[in-house]
C-alpha cells in the first residue's frame, strides 16, 4: 500500500470536444497525508474542478490514476463527499430530512435511533439545530451551505472535496463558515481538498496550497507549505509576518502568469 493516503499519479485528462481532443490536465502528481487540508488555486479554467471531479470519481483520468488508501478510485463513492458552491439541497425536504436522506442511504445497517442521533449531531456541529424543520427556501445562503457541509460530513467521508464552498457568500458569513470549518476539521480530522479563488482563505485554512498553471495542459506549478500554528485566528494572523509572506507568495504566483508549462513541479517553503 502507498504510504500516502491519497495520491494522484501521472494524471492527464483529455476531453473529447467538437474541435477534437482537448488536454485539460497534464501530468498531475499530488500526494496527500491523512487529515491534510489542501487548497487548489489557479486562474479560471485551469482545471481545478477537473482535478476534484477526478478524485470524486466522476471523471476517469485519460492517463494515470487516483489512489485512495492503496486502491484505485474507479467511480463515485460515499468515502469521498463533495460540497459544491451552490449547495444542491432538495428544496422539498427540510434541513433535517436533507441530511437524513444521505445518512439513511449510507448507514443502512444502523437503527433508526442511531441514524436520527447522527443527523442531530451533524446539525449541531454546524450550528443549525434551530432550523432543523425549515425548508431550504426558508434559510439564507450561508445556512444552506452549512447544511451542505453537514450533509457531506454526516456520511463519514474519508475525503471531503469542496468546490469553492464559500464563493457565493458575503464576507462576514464566509469568515464565520471558514472558522467553523477549521473547528470541524480539527475535531474530525477529515482529509480535505478545497478549490478557492481567495488567497486569504487558502492561507488561513490550508496545510498546503497547490498552485496550478494555466491550461490547456495545466499542471501543478508550485506547492506551498503553510506552517502556521493551529488553531489559527484570523485577527492575530493579520499581524503575522509569516502569514503575509505566504500570502504574497501565492499572489505572486498568480500574477507571474503561467501560460506555458515550462517548469517542473517545485515545492516551495517560505521561511
Ligand atoms: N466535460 C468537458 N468537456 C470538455 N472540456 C471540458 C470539460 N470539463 C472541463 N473542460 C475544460 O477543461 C478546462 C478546465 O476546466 P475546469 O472547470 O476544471 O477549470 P476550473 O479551474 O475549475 O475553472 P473555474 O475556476 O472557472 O471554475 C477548461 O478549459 C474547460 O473548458
Amino acid at each position: 500500500m502507498s504510504k500516502h493516503y491519497l495520491e494522484l499519479s501521472g494524471v492527464d485528462m483529455r476531453f473529447r470536444t467538437e474541435k477534437g481532443e482537448f488536454e485539460a490536465l497534464k501530468n498531475i502528481n499530488l500526494k496527500l497525508q491523512k487529515g491534510e487540508f489542501v487548497s487548489l488555486i489557479g486562474h479560471s479554467g485551469c482545471g481545478k474542478s477537473t482535478v476534484l471531479n477526478l478524485v470524486a470519481g466522476l471523471y476517469a483520468p485519460s492517463t494515470g490514476g487516483v489512489i485512495l488508501e492503496g486502491r484505485e478510485v474507479d467511480g463515485p463513492g460515499p468515502e469521498r463527499a463533495v460540497v459544491f458552491q451552490n449547495h444542491a439541497l432538495l428544496p422539498w425536504l427540510t434541513v433535517e430530512q436533507n441530511i437524513a436522506l444521505a445518512v439513511d442511504n449510507t448507514f443502512t445497517r444502523q437503527s433508526k435511533a442511531e441514524r436520527k442521533e447522527r443527523v442531530a449531531h451533524f446539525l449541531a456541529l454546524v450550528h443549525m439545530n434551530h432550523a432543523a424543520h425549515k425548508l431550504p427556501g426558508e434559510i439564507s445562503g450561508g445556512m444552506k451551505q452549512r447544511v451542505g457541509i453537514a450533509r457531506a460530513l454526516a456520511v463519514d467521508p474519508k475525503v471531503l472535496l469542496m468546490d469553492e464552498p464559500f464563493g457565493a457568500l458575503d464576507a462576514l458569513t464566509r469568515a464565520h463558515l471558514q472558522d467553523s470549518l477549521m473547528e470541524i476539521q480539527a475535531e474530525l480530522g477529515n482529509t480535505v481538498i478545497m478549490i478557492t479563488h481567495d488567497v486569504d482563505e487558502a492561507v488561513l485554512l490550508s496545510d498546503r496550497i497547490v498552485m496550478m498553471t494555466n491550461g490547456p495542459s495545466a499542471t501543478i506549478g508550485e506547492i506551498l507549505d503553510i506552517p502556521l500554528d493551529r488553531p489559527r485566528n484570523r485577527v492575530q494572523l493579520s499581524d503575522d509576518a509569516l502569514y503575509h509572506k505566504l500570502r504574497r507568495r501565492v499572489l505572486s504566483f498568480l500574477y507571474e502568469g503561467h501560460n506555458k508549462v515550462s517548469q517542473i513541479t517545485s515545492k516551495s517553503k517560505v521561511a
